[in-house]
């Protein structure tokens, strides 16, 4: 059985908001291509996508977008998530994605989810885009790795304005309410919190990419069907 038929896909809602969806690669923590993603296609609820398109409208008349980096997440996703967890060998995405925690602590640290939001469909990571952000670079597998705590001029270049961290940088600098990153990241961590929170969306206290819109139209239903 394929999602339900209040799935949408946001580019069909909305094609001026940028994606980057990061799971359907290799550039993402685990460092390869995550179970579940078929192709890199943004599939969100209805309502979660038509108010991302209510912030989207909302920031372009501040001359600002979005990027999105992960929708709808399938149960098989999170699974691959957890058994790479287990192998606390495999370190090799560390010095980029979580250079400052251990990779035992990152569930239990709530920067990874067993049963996850996005797997629900109304749960996006998202971050500023506008005049003045650095140009996206393409990554090449095997380039060497920068921590994503990294002064933004340093660290992966993603497309978007300065938030303090990388996208899916596990560490506490990326807690939204962190105090530890430059002024601008603040500001703009502020703002994007502002603008999600006018449309319905809710973040979390760990990262600051990640909202939940609510009312969920699925509040209890972990979805397992493959992106497509
Ligand atoms: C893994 C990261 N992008 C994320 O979405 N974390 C939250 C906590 C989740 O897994 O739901
Ligand atoms: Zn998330």
């Amino acid at each position: 059985d394929g999602l339900p038929a209040d799935f949408v896909r946001l580019r069909e809602v909305d094609p001026t908001i940028n994606q980057d969806m990061r799971y359907v690669g290799a550039h993402n923590f685990v460092g390869r291509p995550i179970d579940g993603y078929v192709n890199g296609e943004c599939w969100l609820t209805r309502p979660a996508a038509l108010a991302l398109k209510g912030v989207q409208d909302d920031l372009r008349a501040l001359g600002l977008g979005l990027i999105v980096f992960e929708c709808y997440r399938p149960q098989r996703a999170v699974n691959h998530f957890v058994r790479w967890a287990r192998d606390v060998n495999d370190i090799v995405t560390q010095a980029e994605f979580y250079p400052g925690v251990d990779k035992r602590d990152l569930f239990r640290l709530g920067y990874i989810a067993e049963r996850s939001g996005h797997s629900r469909g109304s749960t996006v990571d998202v971050t500023l885009t506008g005049p003045g952000a650095l140009p996206a670079q393409s990554y090449r597998p095997g380039q060497p790795l920068v921590a994503c705590t990294a002064p933004y001029g340093l660290r992966f270049a993603d497309g978007g304005l300065d938030l303090g961290t990388g996208y899916d940088c596990f560490d506490p600098l990326s807690h939204p309410a962190s105090t530890e990153v430059t002024a601008t990241a603040q500001a703009n961590r502020k703002l994007l919190a502002e603008a999600m929170a006018a449309r319905g969306f809710g973040g979390i206290p760990e990262e600051y990419w990640h909202f939940t819109y609510r009312p969920e139209p699925y509040p209890d239903s972990y979805f397992d069907v493959p992106v497509e």
